[in-house]
């Protein structure tokens, strides 16, 4: 078992729900995000994915769009990105997922970066324009190391293919909860519960629901239907809105701790 599979175990054991916080990767610096990494950590986030900026993103909404300029304009690179993971290795066993497009991946060399991941202590990673017709390869490496490739599926997604993302997909699966890109929006379809369902009915992976969960009562309702949440543009917003260690520590702090006790029903 890996460090995402160990988490999401020792929470179903505790009947509850799991908590992914999402950040982009040296936004505003690489410093920051490590600062940020602790914040989340401490108030009790249970998987951390970290975002690999790129400048032509697929899903990307306009808040993590900024996030990933930024990053950039910082001098964010793949590389430095694996080192920040080995730093943060020093003091946490919190899970960590990379979301990448598949570009950096390409360029670094599918094999040489699953073994540098893997090295630096990342424990998955989630590529969303590499679907898994074109993931062969990548995937024998990965499963050859034990990194966890973690697919997406959306509200389009025809049985057929949620068996077979079921069947490709390690660590848990991502549920899109709306056709479109990342951002907060403020309700689900009326639909996402049943098409939840099916997908349990399929699949015996922990499903997580992302895409437009911007606080404690969306959180709250997805995960009710789930294994738990993904939460991106919220936090990155807040991450934007500071300007230093000490706000981000108080206002991303409190944004976390608020997520985690709804979740667990406070
Ligand atoms: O930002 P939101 O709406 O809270 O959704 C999470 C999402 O940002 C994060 O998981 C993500 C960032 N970039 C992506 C690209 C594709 C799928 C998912 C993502």
């Amino acid at each position: 078992m890996n460090r995402i599979e160990q988490r999401i175990e020792d929470l179903r054991a505790k009947k509850q729900k799991t908590l992914v916080a999402f950040i982009t990767a040296g936004d505003p610096s690489l410093d920051a995000t490590k600062d940020i990494f602790q914040v989340i950590e401490e108030n009790g986030a249970d998987i951390v994915e970290l975002g690999v900026p790129f400048s032509d993103p697929l899903a990307d909404g306009p808040v993590i769009q900024a996030a990933s300029q930024r990053s950039l304009k910082s001098g964010t690179t793949l590389k430095k990105i694996l080192a920040l993971v080995a730093d943060l290795r020093k003091t946490s066993e919190l899970p960590i997922v990379l979301m990448t497009s598949y570009n950096p991946v390409f360029v670094y060399g599918e094999e040489a970066f699953v073994n540098d991941a893997v090295a630096a202590g990342v424990d998955g990673v989630i590529v969303p324009d590499l679907p898994p017709e074109e993931a062969a390869t990548f995937e024998t490496f990965a499963n050859g190391k034990g990194l966890r490739v973690i697919y997406l599926l959306a509200p389009t997604s025809t049985p057929d293919r949620v068996r077979m993302i079921s069947e490709k997909s390690r660590g848990f699966i991502y549920y899109i909860s709306l056709t479109g890109v990342t951002g907060m929006q403020s309700k689900f379809s009326d639909n996402l519960q049943s098409r939840i369902g099916e997908v349990k009915k399929i699949t015996t992976h922990p499903v997580m629901i992302g895409f437009g969960i911007s606080g404690p009562e969306e959180a709250k309702e997805a995960s009710q239907m789930s294994d738990g949440v993904i939460v991106g543009s919220a936090i990155v917003k807040l991450v934007d809105q500071c300007s230093s260690p000490d706000e981000r520590k108080e206002k991303i702090g409190k944004f976390i701790a608020s997520i985690k006790s709804a979740l667990n029903g406070a």
